[in-house]
């Protein structure tokens, strides 16, 4: 990995302008040390990115994400995650604990941070630990002992925490060692067996589909108990209309919630599923465009606030299984910023500083990260970004173990061109 001293002729947003200005940037021990305007210095040779006419930005956090290792190798590793996180200009990102074993013990948490520092690429990994053991929601983890390894907040993500009593145990143990509860919002027993969203393809083919109600019940559920408690609850891929009301109704009375959404559930609804294909399937399902609108104006009002990927890779046997059988999930790394650039920004809803937030400062300020910023005095992750070009999705070329993607094909725009950590090229887009 090269270190680097200056990225010169990068373009920047500037918030208060609302415009991009060219900048020079320059990294000492690590940390941005100065961003300066005006002619280039005369600085040449290794040590110096030329970012002439590209997006240069703090580099993206994504705050939900699933590595797979230990136990899943097959679908992904530490160091095949990191890379496509790297490739879609992640420098930081957050894992989730299901795994096998899944990550409920200090040793697991212990055994990924080692393994990423090791052999992660260089990105930032920061674990999540399970809430309870196996993630089988019958018994809480040690909390404490967790965070002494290096846990960052506690989830079950992949399944939601079904009793009431539990959650509110979890939130309670959580709000004491400071800690967040991360939520994955789906009750059991509206779901069992179904794969798609109730809507129009489910209509269409004659298949009974997944209510809205089963994510919005936790919500509502959860947003009671974190206002009891005092915790931090974060709602993980928000996808209904009915739970974006719900997490505006609970922030407006002063509830410690934050959420997130996916790209997939701000440009996709149930409406555009081809056919039986399982690179469509994913937890929470495509929703009806009218959710798809809801979550739009819920981020668009900071009722969401950041976007994750819930970067969920499969392998390709295994989503060959049709789409009834085959696991959920879609990976999400290498697509998520020219989705959101291509669909928001080039077509003028959002400006570009929107989107950036959403991927930096905002998750950074509500998980208490030092990074996210492009100011002097930050760590130096940057993410340096071509906004002209238009490439289509080669999923075939993906980093990633897996391709299980329903983009391949998509024209877009804002491709990472090098992704740079604590001054280091850790990606470029040409040594891939
Ligand atoms: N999102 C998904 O469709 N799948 C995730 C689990 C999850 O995020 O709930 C996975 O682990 O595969
Ligand atoms: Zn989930
Ligand atoms: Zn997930």
């Amino acid at each position: 990995m090269a270190a680097i001293e200056w990225i010169v002729n990068g373009r920047i947003w500037n918030e208060e302008s609302g415009e991009l200005e060219t900048r020079h940037v320059r990294i000492e021990d690590g940390r941005i040390a100065e961003i300066k305007g005006g002619e280039a210095p005369e600085a040449s040779g290794e040590g110096v990115l030329d970012a002439r006419g590209k997006l240069v930005s703090a580099g993206f956090i994504d705050m939900h994400v699933h590595l797979r290792d230990p136990g899943f190798e097959h679908k992904e590793d530490i160091v095949t995650g990191t890379a496509s996180a790297a490739a879609g200009g992640f420098t930081t990102i957050a894992c989730m604990p299901n795994t096998r074993p899944s990550i409920d013990t200090p040793e697991t948490v212990r055994y990924v941070l080692d393994k990423a520092r090791e052999q992660g690429n260089g990105v930032k990994v920061l674990p999540y630990a399970a809430i309870s053991k196996n993630q089988l929601g019958r018994e809480l983890t040690d909390f404490a002992a967790l965070k002494a390894a290096g846990a960052i907040g506690f989830t079950d993500d992949g399944v939601g925490v079904q009793r009431a009593q539990m959650m509110k145990d979890a939130m309670e143990l959580a709000k004491a060692l400071d800690m967040p509860i991360i939520a994955h919002c789906e009750d059991d027993s509206l779901v069992e067996g179904l794969y798609v969203s109730e809507g129009r393809f489910a209509r269409d083919n004659g298949i009974k589909g997944i209510p809205n109600e089963s994510e919005a019940i936790h919500v509502g559920r959860d947003a009671l108990l974190a206002e009891a408690t005092g915790v931090h609850y974060h709602v993980c891929h928000v996808s209904t209309e009915q739970s974006v009301r719900l997490i505006r109704l609970a922030k407006s009375v002063g509830v410690r919630i934050t959420a997130e959404v996916c790209p997939h559930h701000l440009v996709l609804s149930d409406e555009d599923i081809p056919g039986m294909d399982s690179n469509w399937k994913m937890n929470p399902p495509l929703r009806t465009p009218r959710d798809v609108e809801a979550v739009i104006q819920g981020l668009e009002d900071g009722t969401i606030d950041m976007i994750v990927t819930d970067h969920a890779p499969h392998s390709a046997e295994e989503k060959a299984r049709g789409m009834q059988l085959a696991p959920f999930g879609i990976v999400g790394f290498e697509t998520a910023f020219p989705l959101l650039y291509t669909a928001f920004v080039r077509t003028g809803k959002w400006s570009l500083g929107f989107l950036l937030n959403r991927m930096t400062r905002i998750p950074a300020s509500v998980f208490r990260l030092d990074s996210g910023r492009l100011e002097v005095g930050a760590p130096a992750d940057l993410t340096v970004v071509e906004l002209e070009q238009k490439r289509e999705v080669d999923p075939s070329a993906f980093l990633s173990k897996s391709s299980n993607t329903p983009f391949g094909g998509w024209k877009l725009y804002g491709w990472p061109e090098a992704t740079v950590v604590a001054g280091s090229v850790v990606w470029s887009h040409q040594s891939a």
